[in-house]
């Protein structure tokens, strides 16, 4: 499939403030766990008058927190998930819950070159394991050397059982939130049919609708419009207010999910959004500063600081972990 994005959209930033949310920032305890979704698991160990934000280079001896002075500025990457075996052999996969492939494996991989230098503090994945493979896979290559942690939140036992008793070594953690809000869009009747097959039933020109069109639903499956209503609800709600402390966010989702979200992010019309496609494994960076997503496309590699446009904060990270790390 096509590389990223729109030809509206090539070398264009695009940027809005979003609007107004009538939802609340919520603090972070020393494990950068936001209160909302660690519950009962860490009570004892924060409260919302402490915000800390750890500095993610410090080695844990020297870790220190920094909640007097948020940043204002936070990198938000995205990945669709890479090659699954549903993509492989052109099934329409939705809400299946199917694994990567070898090659899907290699992308994620790959992925987490590309971002091995900008910072992650937080990952949001669906809750399908394509989704998690990505996330986890991308994360074996980040200088940064943090263990993404996924977190258990379906009952309270999961989460007791899966408490991490060790300060040093929660800091040295990253949390994972999986999320079915950003799980593929429900394909309805299309979910393990074959993509050209089914063209060739029901027409391409009806297909295409199905598949890229923002309001026309395929049969008894979601409409990007109504996959957007719980993606981006979802985003609204849990993500951007981390984004606003400052908290540096990785989200491993799909296709027309990412593609609800980047809608929201850039946005686009319905009818921009209608020629948007993402590549499989392909990360791409926003700068969430002064309440505004400024995209910066998709990161090459740790040394090719020239593709895109590193901020002053993204550049004192790279930096730091040179320091660290050489
Ligand atoms: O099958 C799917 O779930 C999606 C993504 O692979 O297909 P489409 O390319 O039609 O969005």
């Amino acid at each position: 499939m096509a590389t990223v994005v729109s030809h509206q959209l090539i070398g264009s930033i695009a940027s809005h403030s979003p609007s107004n949310s009538k939802h609340s920032l919520f603090p972070t305890d020393s494990f950068n766990v936001p209160i909302k979704f660690r519950q009962n698991r860490f009570k004892l160990e924060a409260t919302a008058s402490q915000t800390p934000v750890l500095d993610p280079l410090l080695s844990p001896s020297k870790t220190t927190t920094l909640s007097k002075k948020k940043s204002n500025e936070a990198s938000l990457i995205l990945i669709r998930h890479g090659e699954s075996l549903w993509n492989e052999k052109n099934l329409f996969t939705g809400c299946v819950d199917v694994p990567l492939t070898e090659k899907g494996v290699a992308e994620a991989i790959q992925a987490g070159k590309r971002i091995s230098t900008i910072p992650v503090d937080l990952i949001f994945t669906s809750s399908l394991i394509r989704a998690q493979m990505t996330a986890m896979l991308a994360m074996t290559q980040h200088r940064c050397k943090k263990v993404p942690i996924i977190l258990h939140d379906e009952s309270e036992k999961a989460q007791t059982w899966s408490h991490v008793f060790s300060e040093e070594t929660r800091k040295q953690s990253i949390p994972v939130v999986a999320a079915w809000q950003l799980n593929e869009r429900m394909y309805g009747e299309l979910q393990g049919l074959n993509k050209e097959e089914t063209a060739e039933r029901y027409g391409t020109q009806q297909v295409h609708e199905w598949r890229r069109s923002y309001h026309i639903p395929p049969p008894k499956g979601e409409s990007l419009e109504m996959c957007a209503e719980r993606a981006v609800a979802y985003f609204e709600d849990n993500i951007q207010p981390e984004l606003a402390l400052g908290n540096n966010v990785l989200i491993a989702a799909h296709g027309n999910s990412l593609r609800s979200i980047i809608m929201y992010l850039d946005k686009l019309t319905s009818q921009e959004v209608t020629s948007l496609e993402l590549s499989t494994g392909l990360p791409l960076l926003y700068i969430f500063k002064d309440r505004k997503f400024m995209r910066r496309g998709s990161p090459v590699g740790p040394t090719e600081a020239g593709v895109y446009a590193y901020t002053k904060r993204l550049a004192q990270y790279r930096q730091k972990l040179d320091e660290t790390l050489n």
